[in-house]
């Protein structure tokens, strides 16, 4: 059994050196050392990582790689990448990994050929989309598919949503996604009233295929789709497809197993997206551009795979997380895109990162001793800054902060894509610097107002940028955030790909629908607080 990193002599270390850096401010770090800005950076494929701006010294840097050797973080990421069942509580292995892989690659787990699987899926699922985007895929009554609804939750929507908004400018072929996720029936609502059943396709996505929402949706979609078409259950088959690891359950629901596409149980969901998952994606930007896609991922792994603690780019932020969490005193972490087509990047990490490492006990079973699992939160800028960047200058928290950013755009439109870029670079530079009581005087600001325009600065960042948005860049954005999960859960003795706090809201759900839908009446082994609250909610829905 591992020691509790807590007690070991790197963790000691660091603490220590936390008084240290808390006494320093990034005026100073920046005016000791000319050269730190070009010197705390680091390249991973086609992205430029400035981690100058955050609350590091060389010292620093040197502890925390201490504290990752200590751990056995080059071990675990070996571990992961052989295949080895490090999801201990599901005995799984983890193996994201494999679904982007070259198809020379080799890679045998537990028996079988991964890569030959995952490239069987992978050929199976590029021949459908040519067929849809292409017009010889047709609807029941001969029209061409328009439209795909992606109907998913958890990590089977969060991806796919987030990789068609931010590939937008890649979209062709003709075809145009949405996405039902909610339970509430408005989202299936809202999203089916302007279509035509006609051309539409439903991409069911459910690794389990047993997830309520989803299954409700799906249902609700096959009675739109049969009433709107005036057919019967024939119809389906061109207009239901499914994703999932779950075979029967997909043919119980009345897809044929001809038209599923398979991934298997060592992708946990919210590590989806290049599986068959990302099929929604698929069909809009096609395969060429999910090859890129792809291949972006596979950039990042070989880099996490290979390259030293101290030139590793997801090692390297993850353990800036560690230290802000675990030695400064940070409870939150802003990621902030500067792309309105990355507007879905902030949920997206939310389910990668909080599912992942919001744990509380150890991988041996005991209860940590040190928090985990930061909260990740976001939104677009220049939006970020007219909301929420006033607590981040001059708010009393600490909140490191992720500025993602582009320097083509994906449509340039006169100056305006250099106008949001200032705004970029400008607010890196003001959290980290601000403004003295002096310089604010020296601008003739009166007196009284001095205290109130004083800037504090010692604000941390880290600027990532790459020339453009693109699928492979976009693959490897997220393989960069994947790894940085990895990295953290492997200080915090935790496993990041189990998620069993989901569990019982879940099945309490399941306990109580009959009581709201009035095929229960009794409800006297509830609480005080939930049966008053059904109580009240029938009488409204006059079911009592
Ligand atoms: O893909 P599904 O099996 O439908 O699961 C959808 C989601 O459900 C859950 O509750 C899990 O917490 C998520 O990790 C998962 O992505």
């Amino acid at each position: 059994m591992a020691a509790d990193v807590t007690t070991t002599e790197e963790w000691q270390a660091l603490r220590k050196h936390a008084d240290e850096i808390r006494a320093t401010h990034l005026r100073d770090l920046f005016a000791g050392d000319p050269a730190r800005g070009e010197r705390l950076t680091v390249e991973v494929a086609d992205l430029y990582v400035d981690y100058s701006k955050n609350l590091v010294t060389d010292e620093t840097l040197g502890l925390l790689t201490a504290l990752a050797e200590r751990v056995g973080l080059t071990e675990r990421i070996a571990a992961m990448f052989a295949g080895s069942h490090i999801n201990g509580t599901e005995d799984r292995a983890v193996l994201h990994t494999a679904l982007r892989l070259p198809r020379d690659a080799a890679l045998r787990v537990d028996g079988q050929d991964v890569v030959a699987d995952v490239h069987a899926v992978r050929q199976r699922m590029a021949e459908f989309a040519e067929q849809v985007r292409a017009g010889q895929w047709r609807g029941h009554t001969g029209e061409r598919i328009r439209t795909v609804v992606n109907i998913g939750i958890g990590g089977s929507d969060l991806g796919p949503v987030m990789a068609y908004e931010a590939l937008k400018a890649y979209r062709d072929g003709g075809i145009s996604c949405r996405f039902v996720s909610n339970i509430d029936p408005t989202d299936i609502h809202d999203t089916t009233a302007d279509l035509d059943p006609a051309s539409t396709l439903f991409v069911v996505v459910s690794k389990t295929f047993s997830t309520q929402e989803t299954l409700a949706n799906a249902h609700q979609a096959r009675r739109w789709l049969l009433a709107g078409l005036d057919a019967g259950e024939e119809a389906v088959a061109k207009h239901f497809v499914a994703v999932s690891t779950n075979a029967p359950r997909v043919s119980d629901f009345g897809i044929d197993p001809a038209n599923m596409f398979g991934f298997w149980d060592w992708v946990g969901g919210r590590y989806s997206l290049p599986s068959a998952v990302g099929l929604s994606v698929l069909l809009a930007i096609g395969p060429a551009r999910f090859d890129e896609l792809l291949a972006g991922y596979h950039a990042v792994d070989e880099h996490f795979r290979t390259a030293p603690p101290a030139r590793n780019a997801p090692v390297l932020l993850g353990l800036l997380n560690i230290w802000y969490t675990n030695f400064l005193g940070a409870q939150t972490h802003a990621v902030l895109p500067y792309s309105q087509y990355l507007h879905r990047f902030p949920a997206y990490l939310q389910q990668l990162t909080m599912e992942s490492n919001g744990k509380s006990v150890r991988t041996g079973g005991q209860a940590v001793s040190y928090d985990t699992g930061e909260i990740f939160w976001g939104e677009p800028g220049t939006n970020g800054q007219h909301a929420f960047y006033q607590l981040l200058h001059q708010g009393t928290r600490l909140v490191p902060a992720d500025f993602i950013g582009f320097t083509e755009p994906n449509h340039d439109i006169g100056d305006m894509h250099d106008l949001f870029m200032s705004n970029f670079f400008a607010q890196t530079a003001a959290l980290a610097f601000g403004r003295t009581a002096e310089q604010v005087a020296a601008e003739g600001t009166p007196a009284a107002l001095v205290p109130h325009r004083v800037m504090a600065g010692n604000h941390p960042s880290t600027t990532i940028v790459a020339d453009r948005l693109t699928p492979a860049t976009l693959g490897q954005l997220v393989a960069l955030y994947e790894h940085i999960v990895l990295t953290e859960g492997a200080i915090w003795d935790i496993n990041p790909f189990d998620q069993w706090g989901v569990e019982l809201g879940k099945v309490m759900a399941n306990q109580l629908a009959p009581l709201l839908t009035g095929d229960r009446a009794e409800l006297a082994d509830l609480d005080s607080s939930t049966a008053a609250l059904i109580r009240r909610y029938r009488a409204e829905r006059r079911r009592d």
